[in-house]
């Protein structure tokens, strides 16, 4: 294995072996430049057959050609990663690839051809024997951002619990059964691959799943973790842990129309690599905040990434000419060229920035990357010694840097978030509506889940070596009409109410479309994604909330007052259900009710609006996008002054008229509808932004759940989009009901 020049990521490509379908002359368009001719250094990769004009290089830790198999790979990458799992650290393998180019084949293998984890499984097994260790496993997927127990006849949804103070994560419902033989495990592991959705078409009605099938294929990431437990006299204690992850496979929306549900399912697959890069790239470069929280794959790896843990990314390539496998090294070569970066302290002067210790062939483009990140205030999470050297050495170094802070290219790359906007735009616009309605669905889909979480020390031994489960859980997913109803109705507030938001919205899109337009080729799809799902989302919720907001006037001091309040001496959040202030906060929605706090005064102010908004009629908020007099003051106007309602026309999303004279019921139902969902919204942004006495004040958060929300927020600007995330912070979604029931019954006290 070649050195990572001190990266935590190690970066790898393995070019896909011919199979019948593909004529060897068709892989001319890879060809590998190894300066040593050996495994020992980086590696060029390079695009572009004989003929083409123009090739395009990446620079990456080491790339196996088409004839190397899983074995070479296994001894050379994986056997090393195998031993530091024996003394304690986790270790992470990860292929991930365009559509086709050889992960699964990879990561699984066939039954002929073992991959990198059954060959790993049988170095750990022997490794075990001889050591006296105990082996556990657990496999996951991960579709739509929801993460399935493949070990469950029942595919149970598993839960991420982050223990933030303590750096441990707890995937809740996720089953482990021990394994004592390399045939025991293909035998469990292959049969755990059947996709989620090939058990939900087992579950449902002849007609669902004819529809189903004839839906394209649903594609999601799929993880293996293998427990290895050290064992005393009466327990089995975590000793490290690997984990192997096929990623779905990448494709490039905006070329390939897959259209409808998978257009929204590819995006989400797509973000989800961007964001495992973003990781990833964060890490090798030693910046203090890693964004793990930006998807569901991060965030349950999360104890396995940083720190002094493993990583092994393998770039799957297809043998054929495949553009989305090109922009798959793109990303790969970005987080190889990050080595030993000492990011500058934006405090300090430009004159006393430290220079990073990168390589030659990459200096240049690094200098202009650390320029773009002038800044960024980043602590040295680095050696710190190392850090004194680059200073002491690097002196010619640093003062080049100096000169060209502001390159033609740092330029450039500055200027590409922007670019990406641009990209991104027209297909947000697109897809507006599917996010619209995607994010209003999953406020309303409640995926119901108890899990009875038995951690407990004593009893894991006996549990895997029983083979049985160690987490029982029961939990039940359901997609109700009435949620789809729902779905419906937010459409029709977001299409309505807020026309002249969007037309805001557009022109400033549009205006950096065409701003961005004459800039060059070069792409980082890397900030494209963040940019893109944020926008989405900003989109989906603000629309939704935008109303609100007006309406709510005078809540904006409130509001403003309502900082976070970060507590030095936050307390991790525990999690084995030993604590009593857990459960008192887990049991207080329930059980609590006459002792109940008083709610907090924005939600009461929220309330009142919302009993006016209720009594005004339907059409006030219609009438205010087809004026130019601004929506604040419309909307003040027209609910201070209710009206009766005229006989109208609501259109809802399946283009279904409806005349409100003889559709008073739907019309009071829609207007339920939309007072639950502006509850909901203000409820998320009141966990986002209220201070931590004033989050004390809501039902089921006591000092340990604020402190935990707090060191989310800490984390990322705004941890909760839906209420789903509330089962971040343990809250179930009983409670979460209760919650919200309550609110509303306190309208009417
Ligand atoms: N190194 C290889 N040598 C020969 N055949 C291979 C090799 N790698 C993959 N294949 C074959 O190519 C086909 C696609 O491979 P595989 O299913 O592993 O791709 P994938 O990237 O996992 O696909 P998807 O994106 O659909 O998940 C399979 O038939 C597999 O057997």
């Amino acid at each position: 294995m070649g050195p990572n020049r001190g990266r935590k990521a190690r970066l790898i490509a393995k070019i896909k072996g011919f199979t019948d379908l593909e004529p060897e002359a068709s892989g001319k368009w890879i060809s590998v430049h190894r300066p040593k001719g050996d495994e020992s250094g980086t590696v060029t990769v390079s695009f572009g057959d004989e003929s083409a004009s123009r090739k395009e290089s990446y620079e990456l830790d080491y790339c196996y050609d088409r004839i190397e198999g899983n074995d070479l790979i296994f001894s050379r990458e994986v056997k090393p990663l195998v031993e530091d799992v024996f003394n304690g650290c986790n270790a992470t393998v990860i292929a991930y690839g365009a559509i086709g180019s050889g992960k699964t084949f990879t990561i699984q293998g066939t039954e002929g051809k073992p991959g990198l984890a059954v060959l790993a499984m049988a170095e750990i097994l022997s490794m075990a024997e001889e050591s006296g260790k105990l082996i556990s496993v657990s496999c996951y997927e991960i579709l739509k951002d929801h993460a399935y127990d493949l070990l469950d006849p029942n595919r149970h949804e598993v839960l991420i619990w982050e223990d933030v103070a303590r750096g441990k994560i707890q995937l809740k419902g996720l089953s482990q059964i021990a394994v004592k033989s390399i045939e025991e495990f293909q035998k469990l592991y292959f049969s755990s691959q059947n996709s989620y959705k090939q058990h939900l078409s087992s579950q449902i009605s002849h007609k669902q799943s004819q529809k189903m099938i004839a839906e394209p294929h649903h594609r999601s990431h799929k993880g293996l973790i293998i427990h290895v437990f050290r064992s005393n006299e009466s327990e089995a204690l975590p000793l490290g842990k690997m984990n192997f992850v096929d990623l779905a496979g990448y494709e490039d929306g905006r070329r390939k129309s897959t259209g409808g549900v998978n257009l929204q399912e590819n995006n989400i697959i797509n973000k989800s690599i961007y964001a495992l890069h973003k990781v990833v790239y964060a890490l090798n470069a030693n910046d203090s905040h890693v964004p793990y929280r930006e998807s569901k794959l991060t965030r349950m790896l999360r104890d396995s990434l940083g720190g002094t843990n493993k990583i092994l990314m393998i770039t799957c390539l297809n043998s054929c000419y495949c553009q989305d496998s090109l922009c798959m090294v793109k990303l790969a070569s970005r987080s190889c060229k990050c080595a030993n970066r000492i990011i500058p302290d934006s405090t300090k002067k430009t004159k006393s920035m430290v220079r990073p210790t990168v390589l030659s062939s990459s200096s240049k483009s690094a200098s202009a990357t650390a320029a773009k990140r002038i800044g960024t205030r980043v602590g040295f999470s680095g050696n710190k010694a190392n850090a004194k050297a680059s200073i002491i050495n690097g002196r010619k170094l640093f003062d080049e840097t100096c000169h060209t802070t502001k390159s033609k290219k740092a330029s450039q790359e500055e200027s590409l978030p922007l670019e990406i906007v641009s990209t991104v735009t027209e297909r947000a616009k697109q897809e507006e509506v599917t996010f619209s309605k995607s994010a209003s669905a999953t406020a309303a889909k409640r995926i119901g889940t108890r899990v009875g979480f038995s951690g407990n020390k004593a009893n894991a031994k006996a549990s895997i070596i029983n083979g049985r489960k160690l987490f029982d859980e029961t939990c039940h997913t359901t997609k109700s009409k009435k949620a789809s109803q729902e779905e419906s109705l937010q459409l029709e507030i977001v299409s309505t109410v807020t026309e002249h938001a969007k037309q805001e919205e557009e022109k400033q899109s549009s205006g950096i479309s065409q701003a961005v337009e004459s800039l060059t080729e070069d792409q980082y799809p890397l900030q494209a994604f963040s940019v893109e799902g944020s926008d989405m989302s900003f989109k989906a919720s603000t629309q939704e909330t935008k109303l609100l907001d007006k309406v709510n006037v005078t809540d904006e001091n409130n509001h403003d007052k309502a900082t976070p309040n970060i507590d030095g001496n936050a307390e991790s959040l525990s999690f084995v259900g030993a604590d009593p202030t857990i459960d008192k906060e887990n049991n207080l929605v329930l059980v609590n009710k006459d002792e109940s706090p008083p709610i907090s005064a924005r939600l009461q102010e929220l309330s009142k609006n919302l009993k006016l908004l209720c009594s005004s009629s339907p059409s006030c908020v219609e009438i205010l996008s087809k004026t130019d007099v601004s929506i604040e003051d419309q909307v003040s106007t027209e609910i201070l002054e209710p009206k009766t309602p005229e006989p109208r026309l609501l259109v809802n999303d399946k283009s279904e008229i409806v005349d409100n004279s003889c559709g008073s019921w739907k019309a009071f139902s829609a207007r339920s509808f939309r007072m639950k969902n502006s509850l909901v919204d203000e409820y998320l942004r009141f966990l986002n932004t209220a201070s931590k006495e004033d989050l004390k004040r809501l039902k089921g958060i006591g000092e340990k759940r604020a402190t935990y929300i707090l060191e989310l927020r800490e984390e990322s600007p705004e941890p909760f989009k839906d209420l789903d995330d509330l089962k971040d912070i343990g809250m179930s979604e009983k409670q979460i009901k209760g919650i919200m029931k309550r609110e509303i019954g306190g309208l009417f006290n």
